[in-house]
């Protein structure tokens, strides 16, 4: 198969610029435009109803954007459906999960494994032949804390916990060996253990190179992770930087006031 020899991209991993979406009457995308660097964990954070999981699909191409542009590598993506911007690298978790309840855990990454990116790549970590797919899928989900010898990634994915459908969703990702992983809350409906445990594993998939966007309600941990975040609002892109800082400002403050997540990220 020829696969067109890609560009050199000297510019951001991920270039997004003046993106908006309308629903009716709902500008749930205003002229947003941020970039993401290589090797980056980019919060995305907003009130509820701020256009955050609209600008995820909008960057997937699960909705079309009305105007604006999406580069990634070079290359212009809005337009393009899912699975061909998957086939790019750049995947992401869906805040509703939606993994197949009837199967083993395990066998969830099946399809993803079978996908032309992971045949290309060559396979989970390290390249050179792809194996046994079952034997992959079940190491991937070991990397990612489902314990092999007490039979979690054999089990019924309709009889795991939150916790673990949330690594699931994020194990289907790294099925694909993704350069970009935007994970559309991961810790939400975790408890403060799972919470915590999660950390550690977005800490080693940034430094294996896996770039990450966030988009969280969970100020506090995203904080520990994310280098950069971006605000929305209505919409709106109204502020960008370190974390600490963009808290500070009278937009952000405001457009927090009385909420809960400002109170817990302190
Ligand atoms: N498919 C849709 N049809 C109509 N309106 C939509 C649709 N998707 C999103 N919206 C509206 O667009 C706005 C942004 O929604 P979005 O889900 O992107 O916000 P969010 O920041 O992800 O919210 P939350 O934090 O609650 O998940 C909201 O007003 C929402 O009601």
């Amino acid at each position: 198969m020829n696969f067109k020899k890609p560009k050199p991209n000297n510019g951001p991993l991920l270039k997004v610029s003046d993106v908006s979406k309308t629903f009716g009457g709902v500008q749930a995308l205003s002229n947003v435009s941020f970039n993401l660097e290589k090797g980056q964990i980019m919060g995305v954070i907003g009130p509820n109803g701020s256009g955050k999981t609209t600008l995820v699909n909008a960057i997937t191409g699960f909705i079309r954007a009305d105007s604006g542009a999406i580069e990634y590598q070079g290359r212009n993506i809005l337009g393009m459906a899912p699975h061909k911007i998957a086939d790019l690298g750049l995947t992401r978790t869906f805040q509703v999960m939606r993994p197949y309840y009837s199967l083993p855990a395990y066998k969830n990454l099946i399809i993803p494994l079978f996908s032309p990116r992971a045949r290309r790549t060559g396979g989970w970590r390290g390249g050179g032949k792809l194996g046994d797919r079952d034997t992959v899928a079940v190491d991937i989900l070991e990397e990612i804390g489902f314990e092999r010898d007490s039979y979690v990634p054999y089990k019924s994915a309709s009889s795991l916990p939150t916790g673990y459908l949330k690594r699931l969703e994020l194990a289907r990702c790294l099925a694909l060996r993704p350069e970009v992983v935007i994970c559309d809350e991961v810790f939400s409906g975790l408890s403060m253990s799972e919470m915590a445990s999660m950390l550690p594993l977005m800490e080693r998939l940034q430094m294996e190179g896996i770039t990450l966007i966030m988009v969280e309600h969970r100020l506090r941990e995203l904080f520990r992770l994310a280098t950069r975040v971006i605000v929305l609002n209505f919409g709106r892109k109204i502020a960008e930087g370190v974390p600490d800082e963009v808290m500070e400002e009278p937009e952000v403050k405001e457009a927090y006031f009385g909420s809960e997540e400002v109170f817990s990220y302190v």
